[in-house]
């Protein structure tokens, strides 16, 4: 694993945005795996202005976004899918039928899911999976406990979740109880992971995942099963995660 430490979001924006773009130009077409939350939006804004400075295109890419939430339409503002179009697909020259999220109002969900994975396969698979963590240590909606063999699934989200997505909504009653998630065995599946972690509250997930044993009561951990995977990590996460049984360096 392969850990950067950045100052602040504006530092983990640029570092993640070069680190995609130096992905995007070693290829001529590419598959990402995109995530949502507040920790990627600094980086999306980053790519759009590289992409208008000419710097890169995204034409020939593929995306797949990790989750969405059951039962949101496209067209609401609390949607992944209206996140990802208002964030980032619509600033930049992705073609539309390149862009896919899971259906988070598909009539048959358990369907949606396998179609889901179906076109992953198809379209020649993730070639990089960009990640959040969520502060309980989840990667995409894979939820503590969730099975390291899992593929996308339908997940119903930890109360600690919707308290922490809560923010978003008018009120925490608003948020979804389910979504639709990529398991952790698809998300293993990318060829390169690139995970950005940002804030104090993530310290102690950042904490599991670089020194606490692979387990799935802490989702994250299952990245270190995989071969490839670099972190991005501000200096207020790194800073607030301590290093079981010792004391926390800079007193946290
Ligand atoms: O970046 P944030 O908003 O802290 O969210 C962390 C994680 O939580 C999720 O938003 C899901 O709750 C993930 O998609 C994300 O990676």
């Amino acid at each position: 694993m392969d850990i950067k430490i950045v100052n602040g979001k504006d530092g983990l924006a640029k570092e993640a945005a070069n680190y995609i773009v130096e992905h995007l130009k070693k290829r001529d077409a590419s598959v990402l795996g995109l995530a949502t939350g507040s920790t990627p939006v600094g980086t999306y804004k980053e790519l759009i202005a590289m992409h208008k400075e000419g710097k890169v295109s995204f034409a020939n890419v593929h995306t797949f976004n990790l989750d969405e939430y059951v039962g949101l339409k496209n067209t609401d503002t609390n949607s992944y899918h209206y996140y990802m179009k208002e964030l980032f697909f619509s600033h930049i020259d992705v073609p539309e039928d390149q862009f896919h999220l899971p259906k988070g109002t598909a009539e048959d969900i358990e369907a949606e899911c396998h179609t889901y994975e179906k076109l992953i396969r198809q379209t020649g698979g993730i070639d990089l999976q960009l990640l959040g963590i969520g502060t309980n240590g989840h990667i995409g909606f894979n939820e503590p406990g969730t099975s390291f063999q899992s593929r996308t699934h339908v997940v119903t989200l930890d109360e600690s979740t919707r308290e922490a997505n809560a923010r978003f909504f008018d009120a925490i009653e608003d948020v979804p109880t389910h979504a639709i998630t990529m398991g952790i065995e698809s998300i293993l599946e990318a060829k390169d992971i690139l995970l950005l972690v940002a804030g104090k509250e993530k310290g102690e997930a950042l904490s599991e995942l670089l020194y606490g044993d692979v387990r799935e009561d802490i989702p994250a951990t299952a990245l270190r099963k995989h071969p490839s995977v670099t972190v991005i990590v501000d200096t207020e996460a790194y800073q607030a995660a301590k290093i079981p049984g010792e004391e926390n360096l800079y007193g946290g």
